[in-house]
Formats: structure tokens, C-alpha cells, sequence
């Protein structure tokens, strides 16, 4: 283990983040609904301009790098103010990240809605809506707010719920980024039917970072799937570890969020992700 893997910074009431975020999420998806009803939301998503093909770019050669904005997070606490998330998106676009992870969460993430608005009009790549998507209603938030992508996470769904949402986000054209933690999620992930699979080092209940999770994991899944290692990347190195398991693409937030120069630490990671000792998944 790195110095970083095992324990978080910040005491996990017992296991419980998850369940606590989620409670709060459903709150205030309800309130912004008795605002803003689901009849209007659809048509304001009808309206939107079309949704870019993510999974498309994400099979890409090289290995991408989806850059997140993402202020506070429940294990390390504030990582960065983020006045003008427009700006963050400008450089990690500069620097060549391949889609944007805008994180709406606002009580723990410090994120909002207005986020994807403002990165929306600043930058052409994908975004991916990062949220702890429960209902229908916040897909056709995400498709109205500019969104090309939706986060789905296994361990706050049941099948169900996991298989409906995910495909209400494909019938929008958009793509769904499944999120797993263990085999029994990752099967779980495939058979809902996940075309784009992203282990998650950080497991959500205990906020431990594994980075082997993806090691174990990814190997197993079908070569069409696409593969996203999240979080745990903090430079080039972890990078070339996750490629070297197959990775198609990595998901970085505080380890761009917290540089002086976002813009060359995306960079680099796309240099390491192209250059030609760098492991390519086999399809
Ligand atoms: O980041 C957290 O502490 C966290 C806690 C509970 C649920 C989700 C959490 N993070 C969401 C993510 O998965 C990360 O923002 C993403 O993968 C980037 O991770 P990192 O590069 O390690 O910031």
C-alpha cells in the first residue's frame, strides 16, 4: 500500500457517508422538483443541443483522462475554492483532458447544478454529471443542464432501479458511467446492461483508497466494456498502474484540483496515457 491507501483523513461515522449522502440527495431532489416539475425538466432536456458520443471517444487510443471539478469530498474535507469552475474547465480542456467530471452534490461536494451550466458554456468536451443519481428526475436534470454523461453507482442502487436508470440515461443518447467496487458489482453492472464500467478505488462505505480494485476487477470485464479507473490518481505513475490493468481511462479529482497548474498536471497525464511503453487495452 502507498501512504495514501487505507484509512481516510476523516472519520467515517461509522461507516455510514453513502447512506447520509443519499438521504440528503433525495431531499434536495425534492425540492427542486416541487420547483421545477419533471414534465418541465423533460421538456427543457427535449430542448437541449444533442449529447456527444462519450463512449465513442472514451475507446480512443491512449488513455484518457476524464478531469474533475470537485471542491470538498466527505475523506479529505475542502481541496480547492473553485470560484470559477469555467476557468478549471478551460485548462483541463487545454491540456487535453478527454471529457470533464462536474461534481452537482452540494452539501458534501460543495458542487451545484450552476457548475455544469458554467463548464457547459465554456468547454466542447463530454461532461459527465457526478452525482448520486437515485431517480429519473436528475437524468433529465443532467441531458438539460448539458450533460453527455451520467454517473450510476451499483452499491446506492438496487438492480431495479440500477437497470431502469441506466436505461432512461442511453434512451437520451447520453452514456452511462456505472460505478463498482467489487466483482458482485461488476456483475451486477453487466447485467443491468453498462456499456462503460468505472472501479472505484474508494470504496464509498468506509472511504478506503485500493487501488488494486481495478486490477481485480477489470481483467474480468468483456473487452467491449469500456473501463474507467476512478480516483486515487495522483500523478503519472498511478496512471501507467491502472493502464498496465487495462484502464481505458483514468478519473482524477483532487489530484488535478489541488495543482498549481491544473492545466499541465492533466498534461502530463496525457502525455504518460499516449506514449508508446504505455500498456493499451486489448479489444
Ligand atoms: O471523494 C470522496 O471522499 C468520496 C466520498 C464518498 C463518495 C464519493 C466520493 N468521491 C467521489 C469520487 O469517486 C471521486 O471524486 C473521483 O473518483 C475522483 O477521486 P480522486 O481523484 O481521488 O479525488
Amino acid at each position: 500500500m502507498t501512504p495514501e491507501e487505507g484509512s481516510p483523513q476523516i472519520p467515517n461515522e461509522g461507516g455510514r457517508v453513502l447512506d447520509d449522502i443519499l438521504v440528503g440527495v433525495r431531499e434536495d431532489v425534492a425540492t427542486r422538483q416541487a420547483e421545477v416539475p419533471l414534465e418541465r425538466i423533460k421538456e427543457l432536456a427535449a430542448a437541449a443541443p444533442p449529447p456527444r458520443d462519450a463512449y465513442t471517444l472514451l475507446r480512443a487510443p491512449g488513455v484518457g483522462v476524464i478531469a474533475e471539478v470537485k471542491r470538498s469530498s466527505p475523506s479529505k474535507g475542502r481541496l480547492a475554492d473553485i470560484p470559477d469552475p469555467a476557468a478549471l474547465a478551460r485548462e483541463y480542456a487545454a491540456g487535453g483532458a478527454r471529457c470533464i467530471s462536474v461534481l452537482t452534490e452540494g452539501r458534501r461536494f460543495g458542487g451545484s447544478l450552476d457548475d455544469l451550466t458554467a463548464v457547459r458554456a465554456a468547454v466542447e468536451v463530454p461532461l459527465l454529471r457526478k452525482d448520486f443519481v437515485v431517480s429519473s428526475y436528475q437524468i433529465h436534470e443532467a441531458r438539460a443542464y448539458g450533460a453527455d454523461l451520467v454517473l450510476l453507482i451499483v452499491a446506492a442502487l438496487d438492480d431495479n432501479t440500477l437497470s431502469g436508470l441506466l436505461d432512461r440515461i442511453e434512451s437520451l443518447g447520453m452514456t452511462a458511467l456505472v460505478e463498482v467496487h467489487d466483482e458482485e458489482e461488476a456483475d451486477r453492472a453487466l447485467t443491468a446492461g453498462a456499456r462503460v464500467i468505472g472501479v472505484n478505488a474508494r470504496d464509498l462505505r468506509t472511504l478506503e483508497v485500493d487501488r488494486s480494485a481495478f486490477e481485480r476487477i477489470a481483467p474480468g470485464l468483456p473487452s467491449k466494456v469500456v473501463k474507467i479507473a476512478e480516483s486515487g490518481v495522483r500523478g503519472p505513475h498511478d496512471l501507467i498502474r491502472y493502464a498496465s490493468a487495462g484502464a481505458d481511462a483514468v478519473l482524477v479529482g483532487e489530484g488535478l484540483v489541488t495543482q498549481k497548474s491544473p492545466r499541465d498536471a492533466v498534461a502530463e497525464l496525457v502525455t504518460a496515457g499516449s506514449h508508446p511503453a504505455t500498456p493499451r487495452p486489448v479489444r
